[in-house]
């Protein structure tokens, strides 16, 4: 039984003249701990099927069923952390285990165990404000695994960092993920982090997206950053770029109407050439 199935999973915004097919219609299938990167060119739909699975929209048809149990729900990793900066680091990692109402002490235990494990122990009683970036996305990624998820829906949750930190957080996500056998949707705008993590990459086409291609990184598990110098990381990242390429050019014609300020176009579109500095 796959743990994320999508069937048919259409999604439009708007009406009449201004209707706008986002997405699909997209078949999809995650195994149980699974990790899957999603990549497509800007607007194509995205995060439009991140939301749907986190239950923040609904599809205008089709189906998307996530498979969890109460005690191990699904958890959300937003770009932009999704933190409470009036909440103190503890109280932020605490929160999905609140809301589950488990008891206060054993809350604060496995929020702790989190912080400990992101290296964030002497911050428990600081505000987000007072840490870095990277601080604040690892509060963010030790809220979602506090509730110790079956699935883990992370929309570009290390944009917003820089090159080194973003390698140092993928490094960690592999091991947490492959440690607690998680099931993982992960988009992002880089090729390379999506053939770290990746057992599986789903290329989308330009919008309404669909889901185009996949193809399978061949590193074992465990995995660690070390793939990033095999011979074949570079072959794959290459033949993924010619795919998307297509369809980043694809989106710029067709794109006119798009909430994402990027235009589309190849080294603007968030994607770049195989030997270029992704975003
Ligand atoms: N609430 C909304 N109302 C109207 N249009 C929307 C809404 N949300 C998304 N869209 C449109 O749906 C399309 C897909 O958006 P989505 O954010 O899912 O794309 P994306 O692939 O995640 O983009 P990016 O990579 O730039 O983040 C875009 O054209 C966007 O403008």
């Amino acid at each position: 039984m796959p743990k994320i199935r999508a069937s048919g999973l259409t999604r439009t915004f708007g009406r009449g003249s201004g209707l706008l097919t986002a997405l699909g219609p997209v078949e999809l299938k995650v195994a149980r701990g699974e990790f899957v990167c999603l990549v497509g060119p800007s607007g194509c739909g995205k995060s439009t099927l991140l939301r749907i699975a986190a239950g923040l929209l609904r599809p205008s048809a089709g189906e998307l069923e996530l498979r969890t149990d109460a005690r191990h729900p699904a958890a959300m990793i937003f770009q932009d952390y999704g933190i409470y900066d009036w909440k103190t680091v503890l109280a932020n990692v605490r929160f999905g285990l609140d809301i589950q109402r488990v008891p206060r002490k054993e809350a604060d235990a496995r929020a702790r165990e989190w912080l400990g494990r992101m290296g964030l122990a002497e911050f428990e009683d600081a505000y987000p404000a007072a840490l870095s970036g990277g601080m604040r996305q690892r509060v963010a990624i030790a809220r979602a695994l506090a509730v110790e998820p079956e699935i883990l829906l992370m929309d570009e949750p290390f944009a917003a960092l820089d090159a080194q930190l973003r390698t140092i957080l993928q490094d960690e996500l592999l091991a947490l993920t492959q440690s607690t056998s998680t099931t993982a949707v992960f988009i992002t705008h880089s090729l390379e982090e999506a053939l770290v993590l990746g057992d599986r990459v789903l290329v989308m086409s330009a919008r309404p997206g669909r889901i185009i291609a996949e193809r399978t990184p061949p590193f074992s598990r465990p995995r660690t950053g070390e793939v990033r110098s095999d011979p074949a990381f570079t072959l794959l990242k290459d033949e993924l770029w010619e795919l998307l390429r297509g369809e980043v050019g694809r989106g710029e014609h067709a794109g006119r109407n798009h909430r994402s300020g990027r235009s589309g176009l190849p080294g603007q579109s968030g994607y770049s050439g195989s030997s270029a500095t992704l975003a």
